[in-house]
């Protein structure tokens, strides 16, 4: 890829916060403005192509494997040798960056620890660099946490334990389409992929080069295989502004978009001497596949918690996954479960856990290589499971060559129902995660599930598609949806369900975000009720915090 290099001056950081001295250091500095410099208008082109290309699927088209990259698919190559410290991934934790979340993480028994500065971080100026901070506390070993006392007792303190029996780090950066707002060059925002990814490596490649353990990198929301190359041209960058081997730094791509489940073999091949497996992100696999076909009416999603792996359009692609991984060398990583334990009753607790069990049993007999959680105390329940089925360190030798999937079967209308109570509880999800989010805090638990960036877009896209059927009436054939009893979908169904919300969520005890309810409903109004579909609801809520 050539180089857009232009003069450019320093870069301006509008913001301050405890610690980012220790980040921003001048020779910090002038490594971001080299990246934003290099980079960031192949960045901007890619971000085009993408809505070039959402105008055609919006016109009736249909996404399909690509014809210029037959020979990519059809001929035989391997992705390079997986690294030791990666080849046994059968259980892996993640979870938000402040430092208590990364040490439990790095102590809690996973074999790897995705520390996510994406879908479960609110990218906050205070909880970006205190996650720089972390991650580096977290490299050299020395990371600890106190928390505040409470109630005249000292808080917990909380330490590292001996490197051997720690989870490896792999960091997820945030994706392309985000930009970090608190560092400029020439007025222009730098990319919050490049700012992510790159501190990081600045600070830490060297040594976890040195003791072989990476730098590894989780790459999240790619779209195609260009998209795959841009990151791959990043990391040669930096390798060698580093002096590092060259694909030294590791690559595990999510599959979360339904562009990207038609482009795997073409992203495994863009990053082949660094990419080391993909990952089934289906949380934003189906926000994307209602994103990407929102103006299909034909493949309209049933209600939220109707779309598990089971329906047919994500058994295709978890399957696919796999068959593509195995025949390149590549781990094929299954994805989340939102439950996790509750604390407060068994019998619901148990019922929580079977639903990981069967999720991750599924996982493993479908030849998965590993399986995220979500909260350590999933941990044993995954690693049994895995183990019991992959009793070696991974199952590539599982070819999967009875998987034969069309794009047909990729793009499958799902069966089901919009109820109700579907309809209220993604207004409800919506409306407390974006306060939460608003309020700096990017993974929380309602009503006993994980939810986070990916799980709310799902609620928010869905409504819009909902709405948004009806919202054209001199169009022909527009007719609104209906929720199973007869009910149309319009926006006063909507309003009915927000009416209520404010003063029962007020009459329930503290949860993340409380004071930031009106806010949400604000926001969550307007994305509704914009004649386009946002893409991403962490674009307008960006704008809203510091
Ligand atoms: C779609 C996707 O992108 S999935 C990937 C992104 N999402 C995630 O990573 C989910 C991460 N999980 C979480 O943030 C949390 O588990 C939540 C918000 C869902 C629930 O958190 P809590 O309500 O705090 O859980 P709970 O109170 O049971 O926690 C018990 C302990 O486990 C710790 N813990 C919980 N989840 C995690 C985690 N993922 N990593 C490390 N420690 C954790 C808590 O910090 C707490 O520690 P403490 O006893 O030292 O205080
Ligand atoms: O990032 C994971 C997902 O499911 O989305
Ligand atoms: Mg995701």
């Amino acid at each position: 890829m050539s180089a857009v290099l232009k003069p450019h001056d320093d870069l301006e950081i509008t913001a301050r916060t405890e610690g980012q001295d220790r980040v921003l250091t001048p020779e910090a500095q002038s490594f971001l403005l080299g990246l934003h410099c290099r980079f960031d208008g192949q960045r901007q082109m890619r971000l085009k192509a993408r809505a070039a290309r959402q105008a055609r699927f919006d016109a009736g088209a249909l996404p399909d494997f690509r014809t210029d990259t037959a020979d990519i698919r059809a001929s035989d190559w391997r992705v390079a040798p997986i690294p030791a410290a990666l080849a046994d991934r059968r259980v892996e934790i993640t979870g938000p960056v402040d430092p208590k979340m990364v040490i439990n993480a790095l102590n809690s028994g996973a074999q790897c620890y995705m520390a996510d500065f994406e879908d479960s971080t609110s990218p906050t100026w205070a909880n970006v660099i205190e996650g720089q901070l972390a991650m580096q506390g977290a490299v050299v070993g020395t990371l600890e946490f106190t928390a505040p006392a409470l109630n005249g007792k000292p808080g917990k303190h909380y330490a590292l334990k001996p490197e051997a029996e720690r989870a490896v780090l792999i960091v997820r950066p945030r994706g392309w389409h985000l930009d970090e707002k608190h560092v400029l060059v020439d007025g222009e925002r730098m990319s919050a992929s490049l700012f992510d990814l790159g501190l990081f490596a600045f600070h830490n490649a060297k040594t976890l080069a040195a003791k072989d353990r990476g730098p590894y990198f989780y790459l999240p929301k790619l779209q195609s295989m260009e998209e795959a190359a841009l990151w791959n041209a990043v990391m040669d960058h930096i390798e060698t502004e580093l002096g590092l081997p060259n694909g030294q730094m590791k690559a595990t791509v999510l599959i979360e978009t339904l562009p990207a489940a038609f482009e795997m073999d073409e992203i495994l091949h863009a990053l082949k001497s660094r990419i080391v497996g993909l990952n089934c992100g289906r949380w934003d696999y189906i926000f994307s596949y209602i994103k990407t076909l929102r103006a299909h009416r034909d493949r309209v999603l049933p209600e939220r918690g109707q779309v598990t792996m089971t329906q047919p359009f994500l058994k295709a692609y978890s399957e696919l996954l796999i068959k593509t991984c195995h025949r390149r060398g590549a781990h094929a990583m299954g994805g989340m479960a939102a439950q996790i334990p509750i604390s407060v009753d068994s019998q619901a607790n148990e019922q929580a856990l079977a639903r990981v069990r069967a999720d991750k049993l599924r996982e493993v007999t479908a030849g998965h290589d590993g399986t995220w959680v979500a909260h350590p105390a999933l941990i044993p329940l995954a690693r049994e499971i895995f183990d019991s089925h992959m009793p070696q360190a991974n199952q590539q030798a599982v070819s999967r060559d009875d998987v034969d999937v069309t794009a047909a079967d990729l793009l499958k209308p799902s069966r089901g129902t919009v109820t109700a109570k579907g309809f209220e509880g993604n207004v409800e999800v919506c409306v407390r995660y974006l306060a939460a989010w608003l309020d700096g805090n990017g993974c929380v638990p309602i009503h006993w599930l994980m939810e986070d960036a990916a799980t709310a877009e799902i609620a928010r896209a869905q409504l819009w598609q909902w709405l948004h059927f009806d919202a054209d009436p001199e169009r022909e054939g527009r007719q609104p949806l209906h929720l199973d009893d007869g009910t149309p979908m319009d926006f006063a169904l909507l309003e009915r369900a927000l009416i209520g919300l404010p003063s029962r969520l007020a009459a329930e005890g503290d949860f993340p975000g409380k004071t930031r309810v009106p806010e949400a409903i604000q926001l969550l109004v307007e994305l509704t009720r914009s004649d386009t579909l946002a893409e991403f609801l962490t674009l307008p809520a960006y704008e809203r915090i510091d």
